[in-house]
């Protein structure tokens, strides 16, 4: 994808970008930011990453002018935010310097003292999936989702305007919250629940074959979380084990209580609408709640380019891909592909799929 003419002028502020670390955020980014015509480059310490990235349309592989660069994107994991960050405040003197990690405290602390580090300010998009890698990006991961902005070291009013920059140019809502905030709302709305869903799918290993046959949807909506990446998921909990613990403790006085009351039928049922109540307390996505969604199963054959096919197929159609789910058929070289797009959408994938997709069966929602 050609690099665009800038839809708004404010956009400019933020063009040339650097992104380092061309996975499924930092690709996601430079496709959004590319598609509002900002320049971008991308950087991966893996080759085959930043070259998928590229011909994704998240950003062109050329080395940029140093001083021109306006903001620099550090899309690493957790563990190599840091030192990344000190290298590009050297690299870029005119730039802003900013990473996307889940989790700010410990990054603050590590870059306390560093030079320049008034031009660096952390951010974190509320968007991402189980999957990692640039394959899956795409430019609308973070439409319509919240992006904090954490500003720190006294950073001057223009710093704190490239970051918000950014998080519209990506087409999501920002706010801003301190790294200590921003540290103790995660582990209650994306920590916790990661580990809560690994805890869940860990018990499947012990689970007989023939019983995981009877499997319905309910287990599966439950695990789509626990698919994440491992060694990525260490990394953010190690670095905010106090703000987990403190809620698993309080998970953990839940647990013991359901499990001395089992046979009390009220304390089930207060846990169950308790439960009801949070789900119902967690506000829509902006613009789109889950009813307005609809879901289509492709049946994807294990082969090379199969997945990629299909994607080509809805966006030759023009249809947003609200969110994706793979799962796997134990007995045929088959996946079953959930996509989940809006209702208004649904019947133009539906025609494209009729059309342009013969490699497996489809059904609807
Ligand atoms: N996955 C999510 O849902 C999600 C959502 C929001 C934020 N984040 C944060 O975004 C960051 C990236 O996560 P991701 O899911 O895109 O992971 P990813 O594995 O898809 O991408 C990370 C990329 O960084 C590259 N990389 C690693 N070390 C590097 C280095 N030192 N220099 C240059 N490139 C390097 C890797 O090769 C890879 O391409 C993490 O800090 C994570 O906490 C993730
Ligand atoms: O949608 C998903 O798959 C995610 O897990 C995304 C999610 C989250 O919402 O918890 C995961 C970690 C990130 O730091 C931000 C977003």
């Amino acid at each position: 994808m050609d690099t665009k003419e800038l839809s708004e002028p404010s956009f400019a502020e933020i063009s040339p970008t650097v992104i380092v670390g061309a996975g499924l955020i930092g690709a996601s980014i430079g496709c959004a930011l590319m598609s509002r015509g900002v320049k971008v480059h991308l950087r991966d310490s893996s080759t085959a990453n930043a070259q998928i990235a590229a011909a994704r349309g998240a950003g062109v592989l050329e080395r940029p002018v140093q001083d021109e660069v306006r903001l620099v994107v550090v899309a690493t994991p957790p563990q190599d935010v840091s030192e990344v960050v000190r290298i590009s405040l050297k690299e870029f003197p005119n730039a802003v310097v900013t990473d996307v990690a889940s989790i700010k405290k410990q990054i603050e602390k590590e870059l306390d003292g560093s030079t320049d580090q008034e031009r660096y300010i952390g951010s974190h998009p509320m968007a991402g999936s189980a999957h990692t890698g640039p394959l899956t990006a795409t430019s609308d991961l973070f439409e319509d989702r919240t992006w904090v902005v954490t500003a720190s070291y006294g950073n001057p009013d223009w710093v704190v305007r490239r970051a918000f920059m950014l998080g519209t140019a990506a087409g999501a809502r920002t706010v801003t919250r301190s790294a200590t905030e921003h540290d103790r709302a995660v582990a209650e709305i994306s920590h916790v629940p990661q580990i809560m869903s690994s805890l869940t799918a860990a018990r499947l290993t012990d689970v007989p074959s023939e019983d995981l046959q009877l499997a319905g949807q309910g287990v599966r909506d439950v695990t789509r979380i626990a698919g994440s990446d491992p060694e990525l998921w260490s990394q953010i909990i190690a670095a905010n084990t106090e703000e987990i613990r403190n809620q698993l403790i309080k998970v953990q006085k839940d647990l013991s209580r359901l499990i001395e009351n089992l046979d009390d039928p009220r304390i089930v049922t207060d846990l169950l609408s308790r439960g009801r109540q949070g789900r119902k307390a967690l506000p829509a996505r902006a613009g789109k709640s889950p009813d307005q969604l609809v879901t289509v199963t492709a049946e994807i054959p294990d082969k090379p380019g199969a997945m990629a096919n299909m994607f080509r197929v809805a966006e030759e159609a023009g249809v947003n891909i609200e969110d994706i789910s793979m799962e796997h058929d134990v007995h045929r070289n088959f996946g079953f592909l959930r996509i989940q797009v809006a209702i208004e959408q649904a019947d133009i994938l539906r025609s494209a799929l009729r059309q342009h997709w013969e490699e497996g069966r489809l059904s609807y929602d």
